[in-house]
């Protein structure tokens, strides 16, 4: 990867010669956020549901369904994040790739990189205040979600616009919408994914499950790319592993509520591999760290199903985290938005075009 210019910022000074300072960079982490504490989970899952992105209903009514929901799920989602000890632990995660991701864009000029969750602290209003602070001259913004979403990329971004205009942070901006087959995130997971195929195959030949969070078939019919994203991630990794004969599905996770989600769900292909008595390898593709899909949904609640319906053996592939070539790649992806022009522009991950407005796949998201 060549090494950006860096160029000076110069001020004019009425009574001597121009003081020179590095660029400086603030590059904000967007994600969803988790209650960091038992009580918080109500309010956590309120938040979730009254955005409009998650819950398609006018607002006093999305409001009132917002409530209930939250009142209604709040039982089973403290369960959840009292098997994480009490909360979750997506913050201290995001938090450490920030960190090494700082450090990767060392020759970027003065780098700062922020973190913003969409539904619990550090909320988007305090986050934005904190980067104005920090007077930078440019900003990147990148969501922490590969595959662009409607639900989750878009949701953020129009949540940080919002707010960086209500803190008056007037730097110029460019978002990155998406990055499905970005090649450090792929090589990455391809090789945490090899290990786990590697230890599944003393038990037998593994079938290789993608695991994605799921969403709502309606979101993915009025256009949504997410599912075209997660399967374009699959088979890049399936690409990258090189096996002969790799016996893979994509499958999806996480339903909440009584509407039809995209599918085959997750449970039922565990139940296929429990019938065909073959080992599981599962790896959750549409997340890049640890929390409650993850240590809970898949650790749990798959594994136990998984040994209930009989099948041979189950690895769960950790998320790439901090894997080097994962923050590479991010860093990468953060040194080419800053060679493009500024002005909100959403930059497609693959190839980094500007992306037109509305062209389906590579969407407009601000
Ligand atoms: C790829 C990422 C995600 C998509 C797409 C997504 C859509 C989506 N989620 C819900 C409802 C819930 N999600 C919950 C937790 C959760 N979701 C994501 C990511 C995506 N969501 C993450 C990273 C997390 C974990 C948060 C943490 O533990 O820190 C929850 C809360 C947990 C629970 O009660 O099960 C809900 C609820 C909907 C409805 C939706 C699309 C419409
Ligand atoms: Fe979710
Ligand atoms: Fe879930």
């Amino acid at each position: 990867m060549s090494l950006l210019p860096l160029p000076e910022i110069t001020s004019d000074s009425a009574e001597g010669p121009k003081v020179a300072r590095a660029r400086r960079v603030a590059v904000v982490l967007f994600n969803l956020g988790g209650p960091d504490r038992l009580e918080a989970v109500r309010p956590f899952l309120y938040n979730l549901f009254r955005d409009p992105a998650i819950i398609r209903l006018p607002a006093p009514l999305r409001q009132l369904v917002a409530h209930l929901i939250s009142s209604r799920r709040d039982k089973v989602a403290q369960g959840i994040y009292q098997t994480l000890g009490g909360g979750s632990p997506l913050l201290p995660n995001t938090l450490a790739q920030a960190q090494a991701l700082e450090q990767q864009l060392w020759d970027a000029g003065t780098v700062r990189v922020f973190v913003s969750m969409r539904y619990w602290h550090p909320f988007s209003d305090a986050v934005a205040h904190d980067v104005k602070d920090w007077e930078p001259d440019e900003v990147v913004l990148l969501p922490l979600y590969p595959q662009f979403s409607t639900t989750t990329t878009a949701s953020s971004l129009k949540d940080w616009h919002r707010a960086a205009k209500v803190a008056g942070l007037t730097a110029p901006s460019r978002a990155i919408c998406c990055y499905p087959d970005e090649p450090g995130f792929i090589a990455a997971a391809a090789g945490l994914i090899r290990q786990g195929l590697e230890e599944a195959s003393r038990h037998g030949k593994p079938r290789l499950l993608f695991s994605a969070h799921g969403l709502p078939e309606k979101v993915v019919a009025a256009g949504d790319p997410y599912q075209v994203q997660c399967e374009r991630t699959a088979q890049a990794v399936v690409k990258a592993l090189r096996i002969a004969d790799l016996d893979w599905v994509s499958c999806y996770q996480s339903r909440v509520g009584p509407m039809k989600w995209i599918g085959p769900s997750t449970d039922e292909e565990i139940h296929r591999a429990g019938a065909d008595k073959v080992p599981v390898v599962i790896v959750p593709i549409a997340f890049v760290s640890e929390h409650s899909e993850t240590l809970v949904e898949i650790e749990h609640e798959y594994r136990h199903l998984a040994g209930e319906v009989g099948v041979p053996h189950f690895v769960r592939v950790p998320t790439v985290g901090v894997e080097p070539s994962f923050i590479q790649g991010l860093a990468g992806l953060v040194r080419q938005a800053l060679t493009r022009p500024t002005g909100g522009a959403v930059l497609c991950g693959t190839g980094l075009r500007i992306c037109p407005a509305g062209k389906a796949g590579c969407p407009q998201a601000a």
